[in-house]
């Protein structure tokens, strides 16, 4: 054990955490300690990693290979003559992998900061002992540092959640964080969950070839989506891959293609490859909260306060170990937050949770913001819905679209946009002006309906249109042109 070496601030988390360290610290002494993410340990978190970055790169190849084999639907003649994982895995990790060893060179060699390469565990109120894992900083692995910090942040992330019967059962199993670095494609492969991870990499692994099974315990997949896209992405994805819903493995072995899960109908589904995605867990566990005085809910979720504030004074948190959404434009949020409110202890920003946007990068792409259908009844809105299809517009016949759907929920009598929902290609960037009228709004409170449909130009025939006929099609008052009165002349005099 080493004497207790003090910093201005101890960040845990390299992710998002990572952000904090802005210009306003830079005459101030900061740790930052990290334990490494996925097979390779590395720095700088989840996303850049084994998350969102690496995911995006492998969706992008998918779609590449799905265009070719499509391309006959054009009147194209291609094929698809193979695919070269290794050089597909290469060349994401290529990229990736130098930026984070980029991130922990910079942090180990600057002078205000220090990198502490291991795991960190609370002894006391803001003080730390962490022991040395890997190797790559100033401190020999295996040895145990304590710190201490006039403020601490906590940005540990999360983990994947392996349901028992498979940790139990002593089969090997992937998780996102190792699929994305095997060695070969496996010819199938069966996909326990039915969220998020789950839908990106089967859309990922069927179009570069491998047999997907997806066995989910919900009775359809993407279930916290608004229940007609739930559904409509369901129905499709039973046409691309096995898809067994309301169905939760019963018992896994070594068997059949490589692993056998028995479902409680009797069906036995099996595949070369086994991937768990069945939700993150907080990591907020092992790390002695309890020794730092900082409560933790009962989904195991950090407590914070709106301003990131955890029940230890002097003691923050923020991204997936404490916010209600595990995403990374939110936990960057707060990280924004959280820098500003370390500095300004006396105007304390807050985080805004009410407009969280989501996209699911599948096939076909999915984003969601605002209330659901269901969710706007429940609240006793006067809900009106209009659900229109890209294969309705000009460019969806351009892209012989026949499944892209764009909803919008609203309130009719106060012409109030709600919801907004869409299962299509660019669906993740099309949502962009719906997520911006509800968070913005204008000058008088958020836009209605109308205006946002007829106070702009929508362009011709862009893809665009697609959202612009689903808000001309509410059922609510009609606009009002508010520059009908502008007098020019009036103006200037
Ligand atoms: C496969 C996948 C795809 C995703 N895709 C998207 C996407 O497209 N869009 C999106 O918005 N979000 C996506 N996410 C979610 C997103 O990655 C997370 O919400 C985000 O990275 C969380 O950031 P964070 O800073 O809270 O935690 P992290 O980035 O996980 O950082 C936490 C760090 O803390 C370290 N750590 C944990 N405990 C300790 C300890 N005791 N001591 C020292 N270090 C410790 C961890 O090793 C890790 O490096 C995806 C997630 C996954 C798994
Ligand atoms: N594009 C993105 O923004 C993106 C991409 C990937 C991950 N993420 C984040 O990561 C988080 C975790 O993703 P995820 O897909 O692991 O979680 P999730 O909560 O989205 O889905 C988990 C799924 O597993 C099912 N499940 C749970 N236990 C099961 C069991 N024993 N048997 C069968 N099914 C079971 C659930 O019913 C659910 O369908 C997401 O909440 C999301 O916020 C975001």
């Amino acid at each position: 054990m080493t004497d207790s070496t003090h910093y201005d601030l101890v960040i845990i988390g390299s992710g998002s955490g990572n952000s904090l360290v802005t210009p306003d610290l830079e005459n101030s002494r900061t740790a930052v300690v990290d334990r490494g993410s996925g097979s390779r340990a590395s720095f700088g978190g989840t996303c850049l990693n084994v998350g969102c970055i690496p995911t995006k790169m492998f969706v992008y190849t998918a779609e590449v290979a799905q265009t070719v084999r499509d391309a006959g639907r054009f009147g194209i003649d291609a094929t698809l003559d193979g695919v070269r994982w290794r050089d597909v895995r290469d060349r994401i990790f290529g990229r990736i992998d130098p930026i984070s060893d980029g991130g922990l060179a910079y942090r180990r060699d600057a002078d205000h900061t220090e990198a502490y390469l291991g795991s960190a565990r609370f002894v006391g109120e803001r003080e730390l002992e962490v022991e040395i894992t890997l190797p790559g900083g100033r401190h020999e692995v295996g040895s145990v540092q304590r710190i201490s910090g006039d403020q601490v942040v906590v940005a540990t992330g999360s983990r994947p959640r392996v349901p028992q019967v498979i940790a139990d059962s002593g089969v090997p199993f992937s998780t996102s964080d190792d699929v994305m670095r095997i060695d070969e494609l496996p010819a199938s492969m069966v996909i326990v969950g039915g969220g998020v991870i789950a839908a990106e990499f089967a859309h990922v692994f069927s179009a570069l070839g491998v047999r997907v099974s997806v066995v989910t315990r919900t009775g359809r997949l993407l279930r916290a989506l608004d229940a007609e896209l739930s559904q409509a992405f369901t129905d499709l994805a039973r046409t691309r891959w096995d898809v067994h819903t309301d169905a939760e493995p019963q018992a896994v072995r070594r068997g059949g293609e490589g692993v056998e899960l028995d479902l409680a109908d009797g069906t036995v589904v099996t595949g070369e490859l086994l991937l768990v995605a069945t939700g993150r867990v907080p990591n907020s566990d092992g790390l002695g909260l309890d020794a730092a005085g900082v409560r933790v809910r009962e989904d195991g979720r950090v407590e914070v306060d709106e301003h990131g504030r955890t029940s230890a004074p002097g003691v923050w948190a923020l991204g997936d170990v404490s916010s209600p959404h595990q995403l990374k434009h939110v936990a960057n949020h707060e990280a924004r937050v959280v820098a500003h409110n370390l500095v300004h202890p006396d105007a304390l920003q807050s985080f805004d949770h009410r407009y969280v946007p989501a996209a699911v990068f599948t096939d076909p792409q999915v984003a969601t913001v605002g209330l659901t259908e269901d969710e706007a009844r429940e609240r006793g809105h006067d809900v009106t819905t209009k659900t229109q299809r890209y294969g309705d517009v000009a460019y969806g016949w351009a892209m012989e679209d026949t499944t892209g759907l764009f909803k919008v929920v609203a309130d009719r009598r106060t012409g109030q946009l709600l919801g907004a929902h869409a299962m299509g290609p660019h669906s993740s960037s099309l949502i962009q002006p719906l997520i911006q009228a509800l968070s913005l709004g204008g000058p008088t409170g958020p836009l209605t309906v109308s205006q946002l449909a007829r106070g702009q130009y929508w362009i011709h025939p862009a893809l665009s249109e697609v959202v612009e006929n689903a808000l001309l099609g509410l059922e609510v008052a009609p606009y009002r042109d508010a520059t009908a009165d502008y007098d020019p002349e009036g103006e200037a005099s």
